[in-house]
């Protein structure tokens, strides 16, 4: 009720844990508190907080405009009502090293398990698309270096995203990715690979864990769990996946609604009342008022 009860950093070792056990995990993205409670149930390892969605979400496009506060604020509202690890987008972590100091150690207050800080230039653009533009080398040592020191939770996760592959290849992304692990990365995100010996490739050139993005509509194939297992990625997200699909309902029944005039032949598709009241536990709260309230202090009621 309420809150998690697990700590941010029981979640932190968890992640660290799952990254090591050798098994791909699968990471959903989360866009509201209230869709973590479905991922959790689902049974899947943590969740994704995305930089796209929560931009999206604003009704913004993912081009650099959310503020740190704004995705510490919406990260933490995420990761406190689920005891998963929760990995937040920091996209360029907002500004120089100072600032990506800054933007770790707010992220370790709001409870994040960890966070991933790319190398693109600002206004970044989502990975997928053409005509991104990456920092040059220096400056993106700088970033995880900066990420690494700042944290004071040895656990929290500082994994450093590449986009280097959409810019100047594969082998320039391996290098890249070695030295951004040289400068303290905990793990790697090698952006928009093309296909599964992409990922093999950077597989060998690292020995930390990589992550694979499946997000739809982009530069990689929808790999499968296994097919990503046997080539040895850690972690998978989905970051788009949930907005994608609720927004497509939502479009649906407002086209259902605006021909008939009711949403009446919508309503088969909708979480009843029922299973909304059980996603947010209104039982569980009610039992709480009641042992709060129901009991009896002798002579008070005389
Ligand atoms: C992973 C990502 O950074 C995100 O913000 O979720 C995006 C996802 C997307 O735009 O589909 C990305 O740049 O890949
Ligand atoms: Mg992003």
């Amino acid at each position: 009720m309420l809150f998690s009860t697990t700590t941010p950093e029981a979640k932190r070792r968890a992640l660290r844990e799952m990254l090591s056990s050798g098994r791909t995990v699968q990471f959903p993205g989360a866009f509201t508190p209230l869709s973590t409670k479905l991922i959790a149930e689902q049974g899947f390892d943590g969740v994704y907080i995305s930089g796209a969605v929560l931009a999206n979400e604003l009704g913004f496009p993912d081009i650099g405009l959310t503020a740190l506060p704004e995705v510490a604020q919406r990260a933490g509202q995420i990761a406190r009502v689920t005891d998963l690890p929760c990995l937040v987008d920091a996209d360029t972590g907002f500004g120089e090293p100072m600032n990506v100091a800054r933007t770790v150690q707010e992220l370790e207050n709001a409870g994040l398990a960890g966070c991933h800080i790319e190398d693109q230039f600002n206004p970044k653009r989502c990975g997928h698309l053409d005509g991104k533009n990456v920092v040059d080398l220096e400056t993106a040592v700088k970033r995880v270096a900066a990420a690494a020191q700042a944290r004071r939770d040895p656990d929290f996760l500082v994994m450093a995203r590449t986009d280097v592959r959409g810019v100047d290849g594969l082998k320039a992304a391996t290098d890249r990715a070695k030295a951004l692990v040289d400068a303290g990365a905990d793990a790697i995100f090698p952006e928009a690979m093309a296909d599964l010996s992409e990922f093999e490739a950077m597989r060998a050139a690292v020995d930390v864990p990589i992550l694979a993005n499946m997000t739809e509509f982009g530069k990689s194939e929808l790999f499968t769990l296994d097919q990503l297992q046997d080539v040895g990625v850690n972690m998978v997200i989905y970051p788009v996946t949930l907005l994608r699909s609720a927004l497509g309902a939502m479009e649906r029944v407002l086209t259902t609604l605006r021909a008939d005039g009711t949403q009446q032949a919508a309503v088969d598709e909708m979480l009843t009342r029922a299973r909304l009241y059980e996603l947010v536990d209104y039982t569980g709260y009610n039992r709480f008022d009641s042992g709060i309230f129901d009991f009896e202090v002798p002579g008070l009621h005389r």
